[in-house]
């Protein structure tokens, strides 16, 4: 499959500090990629590596199959961006700025509700930016990086000042996105995000990736291997998944004791904090 994102031997210095140390991953085409790391493990770097905003110290990242730092226009404008940095008119309204966007990238007007409704946003069409809470800009940003149907989205972060419902609707729009083949980069603290939205995660921590899998896999590979049940007279037992807990589940079934069983499955939290001692906010 077409690879989009090729990073080998990543590593930026910042001074004395090391922010990224031999970091290399590759992403598919319409692959959604999870990079997620506690504050300062080194994502938003990352992501100012690629999109061309920050040189690497050494290694090599490549985007479309070329160089970052040497992508045409062309490539360019198959890529969108949602990061921290508004560039938001203040004194226009959401229409408005929206329409600026379209203008730029030659797309019809017609995109500024298709984006707005993806945000939940169509309602608020004609209030000024400087009037929007700090969770409907984060909307707005996220509606004008993919306005101009990118086939490669960078999102550093896109749910972190959102609330449950708005988190929702985020997440059925990037659905969408993948659905019609856009490639998301996407970085954040959550575990929960990364593992319904991502089709890999890479774990960060202290600038080197830690592990990269798909979330079932890293599941499955750090899960325990043991049952538990919890019986009608309101017990917990353990069990393991061999030949002596098959013994004493068919016990417990044959005397109608089992009240419900669960899978030791850790979350990717758990895992996290497992294979590198750091919880991720
Ligand atoms: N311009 C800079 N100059 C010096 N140090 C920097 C610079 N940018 C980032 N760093 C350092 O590099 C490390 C990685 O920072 P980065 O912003 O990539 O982390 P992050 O994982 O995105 O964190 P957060 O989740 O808080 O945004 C941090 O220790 C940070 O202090």
């Amino acid at each position: 499959m077409e690879r989009i994102i090729e990073v080998s031997s990543l590593e930026k210095i910042f001074g004395n500090q090391r922010a990224l140390i031999d970091v290399s991953f590759n992403i598919k085409k319409g692959e959604i990629f999870g990079f997620l790391g506690p504050s300062g493990s080194g994502k938003t770097t990352t992501i100012k590596i690629l999109t061309g905003q920050l040189d690497a110290t050494s290694g090599s990242a490549e985007v479309f199959g070329k160089p970052v730092g040497k992508l045409t226009n062309e490539l360019n404008r198959k890529i969108g961006i949602l990061s921290d940095n508004s560039g938001l008119y203040a004194r226009l309204s959401v229409e408005e700025n929206l329409k600026l966007f379209c203008e730029l990238y030659d797309e019809p007007y017609s995109r500024v509700d298709e984006v707005l409704e993806m945000v939940n946003l169509k309602e608020e069409k004609k209030k000024l930016i400087s009037k929007l809470s700090k969770g409907m800009t984060q909307r707005i940003l996220l509606a004008r990086a993919f306005l101009h149907k990118p086939e490669l989205l960078f999102l550093d972060e896109p749910t972190s000042a959102l609330d449950p419902v708005n988190t929702k609707h985020i997440y059925k729009g990037l659905e969408r996105l993948r659905e019609a083949g856009t490639t998301i980069f996407l970085t954040t603290h959550d575990m929960y995000e990364a593992d319904v939205l991502c089709d890999r995660v890479a774990f960060l921590s202290e600038g080197r990736i830690q592990l990269l899998d798909t979330p079932r896999a890293l599941r499955q590979k750090f899960s325990e291997p043991t049952l538990t049940v919890e019986t009608t007279d309101g017990k917990m037992i353990v069990i393991s998944k061999g030949p002596d807990g098959a013994e004493t589940m068919h016990e417990l079934m044959s005397q109608n004791r089992i009240a419900s069983v669960s899978s030791n499955e850790p979350t990717l939290g758990d895992i996290f904090i497992n294979v590198t001692g750091r919880k991720l906010a």
